[in-house]
Order: C-alpha cells, then structure tokens, then sequence
C-alpha cells in the first residue's frame, strides 16, 4: 500500500534573512527580507513544490518567528503534526546572507541555543516515520544533544521499518564544537544510510581527512549501507556513483546567479523528487542541477524552489557550462 509521505525531512526549521540591498557588503545592507530556512526546512519545502507528499520533525520557537514558519510550510503543503513548539524558551536559528556579488557570497549564522537543537528522542514518532518511504537526515542535527539523539533514534527507528535514509552531510561549522566529533557521529549515520549527498568539503570532514578523490570516499561508504552516493562541486557540477559500480557527471547549467546559497538545498530537493520517481541516475543530476540553477537566480531559497513544469521548461533551453 503507497504510504502517506514519500518524504519526512528531520532537522532545523529555520529563518533566512537575505539582504534586499544586493552587491555590498553586509555591513552596507539596510533592508532584509525574511524567509524560511534551513536546509532541511528548504528540502521539505522544494520537495512539495515538486509535488511529493512531505512531512517534517523538528522543533521551533513558541513565539511569532516559530508560527510563521509552521504556517509557511502548511501553505505549501508540508505537513507539520510533528514540528513541535519549543517549551523552554529557546529561539529560533536566523541566518544572515551577504551578496558582496554573484560570485562573492556568504551567510552569517545566530545559533546559539537554538530551539532546533533541543528535539527530544521522545518526541520522535515511530507511528510518524511508519508512514514514510524515505527519511531525509541533516547532519547538522547531529551537532548537539538532545537533537543528536533525537536524528539517532529515527535512523534506527527507519532502518528498523525499512525506511529508506537519506543523508544530507550539510555541514554548518558554527554549530560543532570540532572536526573530529563530526566525523565520528557523521560516519555513523553514513555508515546506515541508503544515499548520501554532500559537497567534496563535507565528505573531508567526514572522513576526517583532506585529499581523498573522489573514487576513495565513495570505496570506503560502499562497504557499508549506502547504495548511492552523491558529491557536489559548486559550478563545477556532481558526481554520482552507485554500489554497482557506475558513475555519473551531473552537468550544471548556466544560470543568472543572483547568489549561490540555496544551491544545494534545491539540488537534493530535484535529485529525490526524480530518484522517487524512479526517472535514473541522469535524470536526478540533471533535476538538481536544474532546480539549484532556478533558485540561484532568486532572492529567496525556500521561496524561489520551483515545480516540475518549471524544471522541465528550464531543461528545454538550458546550456551547459563547460
Ligand atoms: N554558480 C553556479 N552556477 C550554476 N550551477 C551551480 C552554481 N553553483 C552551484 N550550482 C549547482 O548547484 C549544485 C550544488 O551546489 P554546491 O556544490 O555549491 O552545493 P552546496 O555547497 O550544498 O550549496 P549551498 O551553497 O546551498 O550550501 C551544483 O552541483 C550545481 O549543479
Ligand atoms: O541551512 C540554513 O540554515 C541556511 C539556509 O536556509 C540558507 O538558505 C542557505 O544557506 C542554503 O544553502
């Protein structure tokens, strides 16, 4: 029987504050526009523009910034039975961006006792995650307990149901206190997962190391769960290589870039929705290169995330860079 979610995204909800006044510095931005963030939030969100039936376990403020992201993710269809309201009085992430240029970009992280790290292990649903074929996991829920113990619970819950698992590396450093205990709760969870998708930086801090090629990192998770492996490369494109032993070059096309953060969370968002879709390896490249080129163009990055009629228009024309 089809369950009631193709996707349930674990981790932070979050707010986006990007600088309207673009081409400075942060220093020189007066006006910021407010968004939801965070990249497992982004993921959700991208993932039901695209159509999938999605759901979200995290937690958010109990305050005006905790109800409008609930509600923002409710009007675009996420559901948020399991997003639950902060009771100690902790407040939610905000992220600052800064377009000095389209190639000049950063962001600027508050998350110091952020609500979303304070998920219990209790309020983790086995019920919930039984509805599910593929749980999304963002590494940065891994950085403090008692969130971290809250992501172990629903690896072990899905592993467990058969749920298929996800692991989005999304390294943040801000939130870790070093490299080395990352790398330790970040194999863990790549060791259990069925796909993994992160940047080559994030896959150094996995292994704890700076030099592997990719053709190493990939050798060493194949001993374990993971099935498909996913590593990106900025405007250079991504990779990806299955157990069975084929590789892909995900091309990424030309785009007006406004600003490059959000790239990556559009890129998975396209890259599950065509792996759900059974569309092939190609294809899901191709719809994450698609999708992360649409949202570079725009202010926003949960805002801006497209449908598959604006993928499949932008595919029509796109060009290719070399
Ligand atoms: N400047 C660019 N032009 C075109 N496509 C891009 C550009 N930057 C990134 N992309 C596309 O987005 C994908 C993901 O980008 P990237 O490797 O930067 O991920 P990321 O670091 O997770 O992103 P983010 O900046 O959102 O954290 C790339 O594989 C590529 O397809
Ligand atoms: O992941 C975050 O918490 C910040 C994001 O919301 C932001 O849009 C971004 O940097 C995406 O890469």
């Amino acid at each position: 029987m089809a369950k009631k979610y193709n996707l349930i995204a674990i981790g932070r909800a979050a707010l986006d504050l990007n600088a309207v006044e673009y081409n400075r510095p942060m220093e020189a931005t007066k006006s910021f526009a407010k968004f939801v963030g965070g990249s497992p939030a982004n993921i959700a969100i991208g993932s039901a523009r695209l159509g999938q039936k999605v759901g979200f376990i995290g937690k958010v403020s109990d305050d005006q910034h905790g109800n409008y992201i609930t509600q923002y993710m409710q009007h675009v269809g996420v559901d948020t039975s399991n997003l639950v309201k902060d009771d100690e009085g902790h407040k939610i992430g905000l992220t600052f961006t800064e377009i000095k240029s389209p190639q000049d970009c950063s962001i600027l992280m508050y998350r110091d006792q952020v609500a979303d790290l304070y998920l219990r292990p209790a309020e983790v649903s086995a019920e919930y995650l039984a509805q599910t074929d593929q749980l999304v996991i963002s590494g940065t829920g891994l950085a403090q307990s008692p969130s971290r113990e809250a992501v172990l619970k629903a690896l072990g819950i899905a592993k467990k149901l058969g749920v298929q698992v996800v692991f989005e590396l999304d390294y943040r450093p801000y939130t870790w206190t070093n490299t080395e205990e990352t790398s330790i709760y970040y194999q863990i969870v790549a060791q259990q997962a069925d796909i993994i998708i992160g940047t080559r930086d994030e896959y150094d801090i996995l292994e704890n190391y700076v030099g592997n090629s990719n053709e190493q990192t990939v050798a060493e998770l194949f001993k374990y769960a993971p099935q498909l492996i996913v590593i990106k490369v900025g405007a250079k494109g991504s990779y990806a290589y299955t157990k069975a032993g084929a590789a892909y070059h995900g091309y990424p096309y030309k785009s007006h870039v406004l600003k490059t953060f959000g790239a990556g969370d559009s890129f998975a968002a396209g890259f599950l929705y065509a792996v759900s879709h059974d569309l092939g390896i190609d294809k899901a490249l191709q719809y994450g290169s698609a999708a992360a080129s649409i949202v570079i163009s725009q202010l926003s990055s949960s805002a801006a995330m497209p449908t598959v009629a604006q993928i499949e228009d932008f595919l029509k024309t796109a060009e290719v860079i070399n």
